[in-house]
């Protein structure tokens, strides 16, 4: 046999996962062109991460593999697992990977319907996860053969399959390796089915027992089948496990270069991939409704949440103990008398929305305000009508009884900050209002006690803020830089599925997976944040006073920063779990730094001078920066903004980038 002739040829294979944890023992095995191989063994001999050190996806601690094939193209690979999108219908399946291996139009269209017809599949347009599990493997196997491989390594092809078709698919796969030369590698636990391969390899604790044909086999250890043979050679092996095991560890080698990758690497970037998996990511938009749902809707349902439950607080009330009004209420004095004045005071309070509820006593308005049911109380004088205005017409002061007499008491529930101070703010306003009453409806002189102070038109910036126009900034980049982060987590899902395994054998690389799921979600987002800006800008009425463009773009870099620490879960998680885990216990994080819910002045000094590496501490200044107080990028704080953000980007990609080349996956 010449070497060409070999597809396969695998010398002193060695692999472990742990120290203790050998699973290849200086593994021979060779197998020629044009021939199918069975590869039979028990559950967690190897058998899957013999495979996977063929494909590239694992590497050998020592030994070597040579191929036959020249490119990750001469493969096809059918994983364990089913390995597919299963959202996707069996003709989106097909179109997907029929563009990633190049193969398009009638081309496409003549090998679909050939493997769909010998694979005995239902019609394309069923739905992967809508089909039994036998009928999911074969799809698995329909794309294995899509692209014509001259080596086609199936793990476990025929499990659930019903015997008919499993003869009908072995029948396939012989007249694949004797006709068109291909060499098929397979494994299977149905050892019988084996026979009807040209060699058969029976292995064990990391070695190859037997390799042959099969009835050689048979013969030589005088077995009628191949379980048979198998069986005795188990009991020849087993019993001295023990010291074997020992012996092995003991020896690892440990050569001094790392066996090279059987195939290398492809190129790093071809538009077919790329295009591929934009196909992917829409078919699977197209098809999932709920993630339609979240990318579309959820944004601007979460903006008008956020709208509806930050707006400032309606109905407060207060108590009021108005004892110049004991004798009547205001209704029953004449219109034309300034007394009781107070009754224009109460005026003033409700004009600034703010409920009163009469109280005849202090005693109770305080049981009430203790009971939740107003905001506290404020108390008028009987005689402050009298008092007042004998203080504001004494030139020379007044004496303490008429200064006691005169004051309003005002006793308010400090539990509630916000509150306490819009109440205050709001008794402030209507006193100053009641002065203005007063000196228009009873020419009382007043100007000579009002406060020696104006506010005056704001530098920036409306007249009267309110909460939301502060949060509302940190609302936006909050759901700006999350927004990507779930939809990069679709690439996870692809992970665990073991879609990325078969990608990346199939010649994919990373950079290929990344900028393709990039291109749609920055798509995406773009949509996103347009709507969201509607939303909270235009239908909402929050200003930007400042430019625009860099509003959005600042916006659009968080998004870009969100998109790689999506991809740094993406990358490092193994499990959804933990994934959830990561991205949740960062949204808390961010969330209770400073900057985006509460001012910069409130941090602590050391978060404060570590403020450039918070996520979006410094991104959140910039963009109040920029549409409060209309900085232009050339102030500090604005361009500190964009500086920190491009700073996460760069630190991200290179976590990403160091985490995969960890994982051996470039
Ligand atoms: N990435 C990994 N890290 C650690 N251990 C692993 C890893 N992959 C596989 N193993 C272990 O290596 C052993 C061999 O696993 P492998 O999947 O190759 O067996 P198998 O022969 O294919 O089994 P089965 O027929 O059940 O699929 C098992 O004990 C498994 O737990």
């Amino acid at each position: 046999m010449t070497e060409t002739e070999k597809a396969v040829e695998i010398r002193d294979a060695y692999k472990r996962y742990a120290p203790n944890a050998v699973i290849l023992r200086g593994l021979n095995m060779t197998v020629e062109r044009g021939t199918v191989y069975a590869f039979l063994g028990p559950s967690g001999c190897g058998k899957t991460t013999l495979l996977k050190c063929i494909v590239g996806r694992e590497h050998l601690d020592a030994g070597e593999i040579i191929l036959g094939v020249q490119t990750k193209a001469g493969i096809g690979y059918m994983p364990q697992e089913i390995a597919l999108l299963e959202e996707l219908t069996i003709n989106e399946t097909i179109a997907y990977y029929g563009r990633m291996f190049g193969i398009l139009g009638e081309d496409l269209k003549n090998r679909k319907y050939n493997l769909l017809t010998l694979l005995e599949l239902p019609s394309g347009s069923r739905i992967i996860k809508d089909l039994s599990g036998g009928q999911s493997r074969r799809v698995s196997l329909l794309i294995a053969l899509l692209h014509d491989p001259m080596l086609l390594i199936l793990d476990e092809p025929t499990v659930g399959v019903d015997p008919l078709l499993s003869h009908s698919i072995w029948q396939h796969l012989v007249e694949l390796s004797s006709v068109k030369k291909k060499t098929i590698m397979i494994t299977t636990h149905y050892i019988e089915e084996a026979r009807q391969a040209n060699k058969v390899g029976m292995m064990r604790e990391g070695v190859l027992l037997a390799e042959g044909e099969a009835p050689v086999i048979m013969e030589q250890y005088e077995c009628d089948t191949l379980e048979d043979v198998f069986l005795q050679l188990s009991y020849n092996q087993e019993g001295n496990e023990e010291i074997e095991d020992k012996k092995v560890i003991e020896n690892y080698p440990k050569p001094k270069v790392k066996p090279k990758l059987p195939i290398p690497e492809g190129k790093w970037f071809t538009s077919d991939h790329f295009i591929s998996n934009i196909m992917k990511n829409l078919y699977f938009l197209k098809r999932s409704k709920i993630s339609w749902f979240m990318l579309f809707f959820n944004p601007v349902i979460q903006c008008i949440l956020f709208e509806m439950a930050v707006s400032e607080p309606k109905g407060l009330k207060l108590g009021l103990i108005n004892e110049e009004l004991f004798n009547g209420d205001c209704d029953s004095f004449s219109n034309e008398t300034c007394f009781p004045s107070s009754c224009k005071f109460t005026t003033a309070i409700q004009e600034e929305n703010i409920g009163l509820v009469t109280f005849e006593n202090i005693k109770n308005a305080e049981s009430a305000a203790k009971k939740n049911k107003v905001w506290g109380y404020v108390h008028i004088h009987p005689n402050f009508t009298d008092s007042f205005y004998a203080r504001i017409m004494s030139s020379k002061g007044v004496d303490d009884d008429i200064l006691e007499q005169s004051e309003i008491d005002v006793s308010l529930d400090m539990s509630n900050q916000y509150i306490r101070n819009m109440l205050k703010k709001a008794l402030m306003t209507s006193f100053l209002t009641y002065l203005d009453m007063v000196k228009t409806d009873c020419h009382w002189e007043v100007d000579h006690i009002k406060y020696p102070m104006r506010l005056n038109k704001p530098v920036h910036g409306m007249e009267n803020p309110t909460f939301a126009d502060f949060s509302v900034i940190g609302v936006l980049l909050m759901i700006e830089f999350f927004l990507p982060v779930t939809y990069t987590l679709a690439t996870l899902k692809d992970k665990l599925e073991g879609v990325q395994e078969r990608n990346l054998v199939s010649g994919m690389t990373y950079l290929e997976i990344l900028t393709g799921n990039a291109m749609v979600t920055l798509v995406l987002f773009v949509f996103q944040s347009a709507s969201m800006l509607c939303v909270l800008y235009g239908f909402y009425g929050h200003i930007i006073d400042g430019s625009f463009a860099l509003a959005i773009l600042l916006i659009f870099w968080v998004g870009v920063s969100g998109m790689c620490f999506g991809y740094v879960i993406a990358v490092t998680c193994s499990r959804d779990t933990t994934a959830l885990y990561m991205a949740l216990g960062t949204y808390v994080a961010i969330n209770n730094l400073g900057g985006l819910f509460w001012p910069i002045e409130g941090m602590h000094t050391i978060l404060r001078s570590i403020q450039f590496v918070l996520p979006l501490t410094c991104a959140a200044n910039a963009y109040r920066g920029i549409t409060t107080q209309s900085w232009p990028i050339t102030h500090p704080i604005v361009y500190t903004g964009f500086l920190s953000v491009t700073f996460h980007i760069v630190l991200l990609c290179f976590i990403i980038f160091v985490v995969i080349k960890l994982q051996k996956r470039l």
